[in-house]
């Protein structure tokens, strides 16, 4: 039996990802250990959640460093030394230096609120009733040095409502985000999904398109 996949989270916010990563992980779906929570800002509930779940958790004020690249690299020398395999970045709202990041290309993944490739970036709800898309999600991908460009692991969808507004549109999004983190991070603790010759392999054939989150889980699309 393998060991648990040791897991580092970085959140800015709420922290209702991670609340989803835990529940996974306490409903036997997810076989990790989560070895710290770390956060740019003190305020952060996702730093509550995991002090109430006994997870370890840092604080690093960008405030404190001369530049941003200063700021990630002590940010990554504190996952590498948490002994971290994989880093999840939940509502992790910073912009990470390329350089600071590369050794974590294939460990790392993010969740973003958009059916990638559209709208990467901020403020993809309200960018989504701009367009006057029918549908909108979420995306798994693993993180590169591009802003939200690397490969989709898995996407949700759903219908956009005639008349709500972005916050309803978020809020509705929120539960599919909370099934499809916890699944891909499922596949990756399982060993089944993982990064080879700069792309992502599932069960040991690189993944041709994004799987899709469907009633009983993902799917091949
Ligand atoms: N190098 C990478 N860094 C990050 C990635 C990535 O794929 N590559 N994903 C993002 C997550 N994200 C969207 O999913 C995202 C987070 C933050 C921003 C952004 O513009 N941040 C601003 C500050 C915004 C604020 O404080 O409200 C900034 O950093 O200047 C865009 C997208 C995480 N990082
Ligand atoms: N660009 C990154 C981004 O916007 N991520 C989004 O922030 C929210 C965090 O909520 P949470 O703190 O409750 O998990 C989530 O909706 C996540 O998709």
């Amino acid at each position: 039996m393998p060991h648990p996949l040791r897991i580092a989270v970085l959140a800015s916010g709420r922290g209702s990802n991670l609340a989803a990563l835990l529940a996974a992980r306490d409903r036997g779906e997810l076989a990790a250990e989560f070895v710290l929570v770390a956060s740019d800002k003190a305020q952060a509930g996702a730093l509550r959640l995991a002090e109430a779940a006994g997870v370890p958790t840092l604080v690093l004020d960008p405030r404190s460093y001369p530049d941003r690249r200063a700021f990630d690299l002590e940010l990554f020398a504190q996952l590498a030394a948490s002994g971290a395999e994989l880093v999840v970045l939940a509502g992790f709202m910073r912009i990470l230096d390329g350089e600071a990041i590369a050794p974590w290309v294939g460990r790392m993944l993010n969740i973003h609120p958009s059916l990638l490739p559209k709208y990467r970036g901020l403020h993809t709800h309200r960018r989504a009733l701009a367009a006057g898309d029918l549908e909108h999600g979420a995306s798994v991908h693993f993180v590169t040095a591009e802003l939200d460009g690397g490969p989709v692991v898995a996407q949700a969808t759903l219908p956009i409502e005639a008349g709500e507004d972005e916050h309803r549109l978020a809020q509705r999004l929120l539960p599919l985000e909370h099934r499809l983190l916890p699944a891909v991070v499922a596949l990756m603790a399982a060993g089944r999904l993982a990064w080879r010759d700069g792309g992502p392999w599932l069960d040991g054939a690189p993944l041709a398109a994004p799987l899709r989150l469907g009633p009983q889980g993902l799917e091949r699309s």
